[in-house]
């Protein structure tokens, strides 16, 4: 019998992106990878990412979270899903900031002017290709040369790689429509190029302060919003030169204001929305193998 039964979670999205939040502070559950794609086959508990709320283990945090994309996959990052933990537990405590923890470090998050906004200290990116990873080496990872299949090579080309918490790369294109992600985005996404596999975006420059994106994420297919590509597209447009470090990233699901500082901190502002909530039953983990 699943460990997860009757726990607490929250049906959320940021921005369309839809994430579910299982609080499991107070045990010593952890979700499998099992449960994780049974919860996200579901109607009711249907997600694109998982996040995993633990209690805090590093001090001064206010918890530990585990993320799990659909497809069961355990990752280090998601923008949004962040967003919609930060705004959970601060409606909560009514606190207007807090550290969440993740494997891969310390995540701050602060309340906007509206009650649903909520920025996020997303880190720093990562350039160097073994960071990414690439299974080969480059010296200027802006751009890439990377084959691919004949039907999207004429189209696109050239991306720019880059990790934020986890891996990206982001083909600059004219017209958002050009390539049909849900068709090439497996192909890319399992690229050999990609050892750890990767996230695909299109993104359109449309002024110096302006993107727009369409994501083909890692272990979740297309999704209407994803907060890290949103981040890695900034970052890499501001380092082609094609805007500055202050942009609004307009995805499917809606707009994201990234902020690449100076001391190189990406920071990620955005919405988070409650949709519902509930406890998991036993039922909800009858097609976990
Ligand atoms: N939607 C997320 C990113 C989730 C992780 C990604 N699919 C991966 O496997 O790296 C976001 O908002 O950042």
């Amino acid at each position: 019998m699943s460990a997860l039964i009757d726990r607490p979670f929250l049906k959320m999205n940021g921005i369309g992106n839809e994430i579910l939040v299982v609080d499991l502070r107070g045990s010593n559950a952890r979700v499998s990878a099992d449960e994780a794609r049974a919860l996200a086959r579901r109607t009711d508990t249907r997600f694109d990412q998982l996040m995993a709320v633990h209690d805090p283990r590093a001090p001064g945090t206010a918890a530990f979270m585990r993320i799990l994309n659909a497809d069961g996959s355990e990752v280090s990052a998601c923008g949004n899903g962040t967003r919609c933990v930060a705004w959970a537990l601060m409606r909560e405590t009514g606190a207007r900031e807090i550290t969440l923890e993740t494997e891969a470090g310390l995540l701050a998050c602060s309340a906007g002017e509206t009650p649903d906004q909520i920025t996020v200290d997303m880190g720093t990116p990562k350039f160097g290709w073994a960071d990414i990873p690439l299974s080969e080496p480059f010296a200027d990872t802006r751009a890439i040369e990377l084959q691919i299949g004949p039907i999207d090579a004429p189209l696109i080309h050239s991306p720019s790689v880059v990790n934020v918490g986890n891996p990206h790369a982001i083909f600059w294109v004219d017209d958002l429509s050009v390539v049909d992600l849900r068709r090439s985005g497996p192909m890319l996404e399992n690229h050999p190029m990609f050892p750890e596999r990767a996230n695909i975006s299109l993104a359109k420059v449309t002024s110096r302060e302006a993107i727009t994106l369409k994501v083909w994420e890692r272990g979740a297919g297309l999704t209407l919003a994803c907060g890290t590509a949103a981040c890695a597209a900034a970052v890499s447009a501001a380092r082609t030169r094609r805007t500055g470090r202050d942009v609004v990233v307009t995805l499917p699901g809606g707009p994201l204001r990234i902020v690449w500082r100076e001391d190189d901190h990406i920071l990620m502002t955005g919405p988070a929305e409650l949709e519902r909530q509930g406890r998991l039953t036993a039922e909800m983990f009858s097609a976990a193998a």
